[in-house]
């Protein structure tokens, strides 16, 4: 059975959307990956398959009933292993430990929410991991599940071929990609940097790993003393 993500979604029409095109589209037609949508619409009460109440203590907007969700969780045959994700600002951050534990199993279930989200007692209750794709706030949780599909997708076997580029070169050791360069040599009175050009392999080697570390300690510092943490603990453990 392939990789299969069962999204759960007032808007079943957004998938696979951007990722039925290119290396995911023509994954998805090679069955190297399935993307089951769940509508829960038709999960809704009553004639109108109303969906949402109004908040418990007052405010805006509605936020999505707990019988409701709970219905269209119990629908989808999870297969053992496979994650729950809810995709909400309220989560914690997706890396991409996440996404290699995602691919890893049998599939993922995403449960995409609307209005203001989804009672938390179904959350609660389904042991659902709450994920958090940045700090913004979007719409709902399709979008944020789109990104989530795009990471695991080119992590499955077969998706990303030899020609592609590193399956997932950031992040992979902690650290930031270097950055890239291709032809012209000069461009705009800006031209390629020398060692990139010299054929010394060991020497490319040594200014790619040296710019990962300059631009991770520049633009996230967060990763750079992790990275540090996890070299200074390294090299106590070899002694
Ligand atoms: C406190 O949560 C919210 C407060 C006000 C509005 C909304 C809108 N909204 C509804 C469902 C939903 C699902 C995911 C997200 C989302 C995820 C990320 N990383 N950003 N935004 C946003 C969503 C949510």
């Amino acid at each position: 059975m392939s990789w299969t993500a069962a999204i759960l979604t007032l808007f079943p029409e957004m998938f696979p959307g951007p990722l039925g095109q290119s290396l995911a589209g023509r994954a998805l037609d090679a069955d190297l990956w399935r993307c089951e949508t769940h509508d829960l619409r038709s999960f809704g009460l009553g004639r109108h398959k109303t969906v949402d109440d109004t908040p418990c203590g007052g405010g805006a907007g509605m936020v999505m009933r707990p019988d409701v969700v709970d219905a269209a969780l119990a629908s989808v045959s999870r297969n053992d292993g496979a994650s729950c994700v809810y995709l909400t600002p309220r989560g914690r951050p997706l890396t991409q430990a996440d996404i290699r534990r995602y691919t890893a199993g049998s599939g993922v279930t995403l449960l995409c929410g609307r209005y203001e989200g989804v009672d938390e007692r179904v959350l609660e209750a389904r042991s659902v991991e709450q994920v958090s794709i940045g700090d913004y706030v979007l719409s709902g949780g399709e979008t944020a599940a789109l990104v989530l599909l795009d990471a695991c997708v080119r992590l499955l076997p077969g998706v990303m071929g030899s020609a592609e580029s590193g399956v997932e070169e950031s992040f992979s050791d902690g650290l930031l990609e270097y950055p890239h360069y291709t032809r012209p040599a000069e461009w705009n009175g800006r031209a390629v940097p020398d060692v990139l050009l010299s054929g010394n392999h060991a020497a490319i080697a040594r200014w790619r790993r040296e710019q990962s570390e300059r631009v991770t300690r520049e633009r996230r510092p967060d990763l750079w003393a992790a990275h540090l943490s996890n070299t200074t603990h390294s090299s106590v453990q070899e002694g």
